[in-house]
């Protein structure tokens, strides 16, 4: 559509009731909402008592800019992410969401589009690669072909200004990339790839200056004039952002103290008796008032924050106003009218949510792309490279040319043989990328320096199931890393669980740990002989254990742990897909 043939109504200057586009977006209503949480208590995480944090919102998102509004904790992200279908629906106490009339599930996920805070571009891939990469799993296949989804691509770099730096990458700590205003860009080009009428933004300007929030704000502004309905939470944005909204809803602990046309917002509250002084800005002066900075000049009108509340008989807070005034009922007017028309088997029709492409070929791209991203950023290889070079010389000095009549050199050698796409997509491209340059590679480099310096049975095949025992140990530990960091929020957090893991399994080897750890574990042996028998679980049990009485590498024990590996592999995933929430966020 050719957005300079339609007639453009900035909310400052229209009624803000209707914006002129040819063919409008989809409308979005909620009714009703109470939305609660239960927040973790103590040490223990007892669970407190519920708190309600969204209270009977209700309102009406038309095609434009729907802002929402209001200070810190007020219930933006929360009212944004309910009416988005993406909050927790067990929180939901009551309420309604629909969109076009239709009640609407976990389909609103892919019908629509979710722009996050926090962008989820690979740094190591150009924009255009991005791009791409978001095209090629989220279009259907037999509807598009590879060069429809190049021309897509390049028809999304040119609505979004990204020409000049279609090809540079977007930066990691190592690389240099694009600017913040164009990762931005970006990110809401991931999201406009499947050309989605109903688009989700989580604070589309935080963490840029404000010439480059502007021009966000300004593209928003353009996209809705294509007929669509974009609807973000924004915290404070400055005038020359304000006035391209079309609607406001402003927010306050949870409740609605305005919703309407975003240019009526400062009559209604003037009409309250609030006065802004002149240079204010409108969203500083709408957020006064709600903090309670700004006083009215009406006996009846009120606020609850703070310690700043009217001593007036006639208190009435900004919610409740704004439950009197006429924009609410304009609201509930017209909710009443579209509820009576909502399609009540709609709900029954909706199917679960599925993916655009097959298993194997997001298999196939994920690959590429963590492939891309290896080869991109090769500092983790060439750590990883250098880790096992030090250490198969530190452990082939240690045990150098061990003397095979001792009993307890036996012991020893075997000492040293030693985790827009589906979660498994993600899983199994990580590991099998991952696979080559960082434990294949390494492990067998590790093998060859240490295996023969400690004068080990020099035939190859003893050697090869020594590197593959070695290798399926190493892919059983990365799994579990893979599983601890899914199962946590915060990466400080993984990494001290990480640990506790290898610390269990290191019950089992405790014997032949006192030979590397100088006897550090000595009274441990005594005192965990209780836990023995997490020996099961651990991973350092297949990958060490040999009979003892056997002198040479006995090759079916070695199948054998490298399959007792395998299955720890298995396991592992099998957990990591039940603690991956937060991937599925990721992923699609
Ligand atoms: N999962 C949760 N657990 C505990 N508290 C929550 C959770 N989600 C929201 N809250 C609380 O609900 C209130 C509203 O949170 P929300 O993130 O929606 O506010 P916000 O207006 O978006 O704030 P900000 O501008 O700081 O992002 C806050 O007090 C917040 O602490």
């Amino acid at each position: 559509m050719d957005v300079s043939e339609l007639k453009m109504l900035p909310a400052g200057e229209s009624d803000g009731t209707k914006v002129c586009v040819k063919v409008p977006g989809p409308t979005l209503t909620y009714q009703n909402i109470h939305y609660c949480i239960r927040e973790s208590r103590g040490p223990c995480r007892k669970r407190g008592p519920e708190r309600e944090i969204l209270k009977n919102v209700s309102g009406i998102m038309k095609t434009g800019l729907n802002a929402i509004m209001g200070a810190t904790g007020s219930g933006k992200t929360s009212l944004l992410d309910v009416i988005a279908g993406r909050k927790d629906p067990r929180g939901l106490r009551s309420g309604q969401v629909l969109v076009d009339n239709k009640v609407v599930t976990s389909d609103l996920r892919l019908m629509s589009a979710y722009v996050v805070q926090d962008d989820i571009l690979m740094g190591t891939l150009t924009v255009r690669e991005n791009l791409l990469f978001s095209g090629n799993l989220r279009l259907p296949r037999k509807q598009c072909s590879t060069a429809d989804k190049e021309k897509k691509v390049e028809s999304i770099i040119q609505e979004l200004g990204l020409e000049d730096c279609a090809d540079t990458k977007i930066g990691t700590e190592f690389i240099r990339g694009v600017s913040g205003g164009e990762r931005k860009r970006c990110s809401i080009g991931m999201e406009l790839i499947t050309s989605p009428t109903l688009l989700f933004l989580d604070e589309p300007t935080t963490g840029l200056d404000s010439n480059t929030a502007n021009s966000i704000i300004a593209l928003l502004h353009r996209l809705s004039r294509g007929g669509r309905t974009i609807i973000f939470s924004i915290h404070q944005p400055r005038y020359s952002i304000f006035r391209l909204f079309d609607h406001l809803t402003l927010l306050h602990k949870g409740e609605t103290v305005y919703a309407g046309p975003a240019g009526k917002a400062m009559d209604y509250f003037q009409s309250l008796g609030y006065t802004c002084e002149a240079f204010n800005n409108p969203a500083d002066f709408f957020l006064d008032i709600t903090n309670g900075e700004a006083l009215s000049s009406m006996p009846t009108v009120t606020w609850f924050s703070g310690s700043k509340v009217s001593l007036c008989s006639l208190e009435k807070s900004l919610a409740e106003l704004y439950r009197e005034s006429h924009y609410c009922a304009a609201v509930k007017e017209e909710l009443k009218c579209i509820t009576g028309r909502s399609d009540p088997s709609s709900e029954a029709k909706t199917k679960a949510a599925s993916y655009a492409t097959s298993f194997f070929y997001q298999l196939k791209v994920v690959c590429w792309r963590t492939m891309l991203n290896v080869v991109r950023n090769p500092q983790t290889s060439y750590a990883q490279m250098a880790m096992n070079i030090i250490c198969a010389l530190l452990i082939g000095l240690i045990y150098y040319q061990m003397p095979l009549s001792l009993p307890e050199a036996l012991q020893n050698r075997h000492e040293n043989s030693g985790g827009y796409y589906r979660t498994s997509v993600y899983f199994l491209s990580k590991v099998f990328v991952d696979l080559l340059p960082n434990r294949i590679v390494p492990i067998f480099i590790f093998s060859s320096i240490c295996y023969y310096m400690m004068g080990l049975n020099p035939s190859f095949t003893a050697f090869l199931c020594f590197a593959l025992t070695m290798s399926m140990v190493s892919l059983a530990g990365v799994s579990l890393a893979f599983l601890v960091s899914a199962s946590v929020s915060t990466f400080a957090m993984a990494n001290v669980l990480i640990a506790l893991p290898f610390v269990f399994m290191m019950v089992r080897i405790q014997t032949y740990a006192l030979n590397v750890f100088g006897g550090f574990l000595v009274n441990l042996n005594s005192m965990l002989n209780w836990l023995s028998w997490l020996k099961w679980a651990s991973i350092f049990k297949y990958g060490l254990d040999v009979r003892r009485r056997k002198r040479e590498i006995n090759l079916q024990m070695q199948k054998l742990h490298i399959e007792c590996n395998i299955s720890a592999f298995k396991i592992y995933y099998q957990l990591f897909k039940c603690f991956s929430v937060k991937f599925s966020k990721i992923t699609r």
